[in-house]
């Protein structure tokens, strides 16, 4: 069980733990997290984004036999390490996270939908919902199969 882990969770096979497996680097100053309201915000953001993705379905299916505890600790976690939010991102890389489910362009699609859902709901802007989406957009590759 890897020391990050929040109780509920379950272990999964070792790796590095590295900032890098974030995929992508912070933004610099405090704007980005300020506009995202911070950590409660990035907390509500990620629960709505994973409940429509898991209520959706189109992708209900690929969240059935998923660790959620850990999903969206992993995510705010990675959402907190780009807005420059001050966290350490402990998961896996996106392409060690993503490569044994298969996911398709339309699954990646749904997803971004969800989480705009997510952050206009929290009031975020909707230029700063796009920069925070270009930071996104280069995982793509890593986490969708073709
Ligand atoms: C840029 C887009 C994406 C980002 C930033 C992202 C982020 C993450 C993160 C941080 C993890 C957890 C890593 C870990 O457990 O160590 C993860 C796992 C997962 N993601 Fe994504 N993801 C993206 C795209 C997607 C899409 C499009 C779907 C499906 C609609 C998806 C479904 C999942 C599932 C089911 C897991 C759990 C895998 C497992 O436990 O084996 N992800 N993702």
């Amino acid at each position: 069980q890897d020391a990050h882990a929040v109780p509920g969770e379950e272990p999964v096979d070792p790796y590095v733990v590295s900032d890098a497996n974030a995929g992508a680097t912070p933004f610099e100053g405090q704007a980005m997290w300020a506009a995202f309201n911070e950590g409660e915000g990035v907390g509500r953001i990620v629960d709505q984004m994973l409940d429509l993705s898991a209520a959706d379905p189109r992708t209900a299916g690929i969240f059935v036999a998923t660790d959620m505890v850990r999903l969206r600790r992993t995510l705010r976690e990675q959402f907190c390490y780009i807005l420059n939010g001050g966290c350490r991102y402990t998961g896996r890389s996106m392409a060690d996270a993503h490569d044994e489910i298969g996911l398709q362009p339309a699954d990646f699609g749904a997803l971004v939908e969800h989480l705009q859902t997510a952050m206009t709901a929290e009031g975020v802007p909707f230029r700063t919902q796009n920069r925070f989406l270009a930071k996104l957009a280069p995982m793509r590759p890593d986490t969708v199969t073709r």
